[in-house]
């Protein structure tokens, strides 16, 4: 496997691949409890390419799979043409763009801070765009964090910083936020905006893999039941040992939000669908976290369909 390189995984979550999962058929899914080990190789050529590329992968070939990664769900519908809702950070479920529309114009745009809007429409024009939150979902974690009154958070999978933004921002003036992210270069896209809104000092960025640091923090009894919400947003494959971790971590009454838990509503697609590789392969993670989220009497469970799904754990033991 000389010249391979894996990179990202799907809608909404760059995940940079580890060594374990090279070669990746689709039959022989990783070992689920395998930490992840540090990426050797990251090269950002897009998050969305959901499997392993040879380099000499002709570029007619690389283009046609980037011009269908932005319509995931054409594959899990049968759909032809590509949905016609351009809406940077579009991720809603609902089924009339009208709709959808409708909610950002009345409800969302017209509230959003002025930041906000800055860091969304610089991101707008960044090539990864479509990984970033959708504005009607950094209004509901903004609302959410005012409403158990948090102060002490977590954010697994920054990107440019949109969902961190909302938090920073709703946070009292000592609030924190620990934000953990394989990549600053996207942070640092937004970390001007975030700087000129005040809340820079709220933020904590670190580079890296979250699972050793959160391995880390679990080994430090200092960090057990210190959070008040944790947002995950990063690598789908790793959700269920993030949350083997983060259960330690989050408080009892604190909150665990775990994003797209509808996966661009594959996981009611038949068997035979055309789904895309990747689209696939994510699917049965996040089937396997949703099934041991319901499962889990440590937390009180509520599966909203905002965004591409957002799964909220009240922790209770
Ligand atoms: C969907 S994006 C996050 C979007 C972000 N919440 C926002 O509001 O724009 C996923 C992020 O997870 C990061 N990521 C992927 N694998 C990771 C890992 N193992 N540890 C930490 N971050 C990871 C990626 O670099 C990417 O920036």
């Amino acid at each position: 496997m000389v010249g391979q390189v894996h990179i990202g995984n799907g809608c909404s979550s760059l995940s940079i691949h580890q060594p374990y999962q090279q070669d990746y058929t689709g039959t022989t899914p990783p070992p689920s409890d395998t930490p992840c080990p540090v990426h050797s190789l990251y090269i950002p050529i897009h998050p969305f390419l959901p499997f392993q590329i040879h380099f000499n992968l002709p570029l007619i070939t690389l283009y046609f799979i980037l011009q269908h990664q932005r319509f995931p769900t054409m594959a899990a519908t049968g759909e032809t043409q590509p949905a016609k809702h351009q809406e940077v950070g579009h991720k809603s479920l609902l089924q009339s763009d009208a709709l959808y529309q409708y909610i950002l114009e009345t409800s969302v745009y017209p509230r959003e801070p002025e930041s906000m809007k800055e860091l969304r429409e610089v991101t707008a024009k960044h090539p990864w765009n479509l990984m970033t939150t959708s504005a009607d979902e950094g209004q509901f974690l903004n609302l959410l964090l005012k409403l158990i009154n948090a102060k002490n958070t977590m954010e697994i999978g920054v990107y440019t910083g949109y969902s961190l933004l909302s938090t920073a921002l709703a946070l009292p003036e000592d609030g924190k936020i620990l934000a953990l992210d394989i990549n600053r270069e996207n942070y640092e896209i937004g970390l001007p905006i975030i700087e000129k809104a005040g809340v820079a000092h709220k933020i904590d960025f670190r580079e890296g893999p979250a699972l050793p640091l959160l391995d880390q923090m679990v080994g430090d009894v200092k960090f057990h039941g210190s959070f008040d919400f944790i947002f995950v947003d990063a690598d789908k494959d790793n959700y269920l040992n993030y949350h083997k971790r983060l259960i330690d971590l989050v408080k009892i009454g604190g909150v665990i939000g775990y994003d797209n838990t509808l996966w661009n509503g594959s996981l009611v697609a038949p068997a035979d669908a055309p789904l895309r590789k990747y689209v696939r392969y994510y699917s049965d993670f996040v089937l396997e976290l949703n099934k041991a989220l319901a499962a889990d009497p440590r937390v009180e469970i509520c599966q909203l369909p905002v965004g591409d799904g957002i799964t909220l754990c009240r922790r209770i033991s």
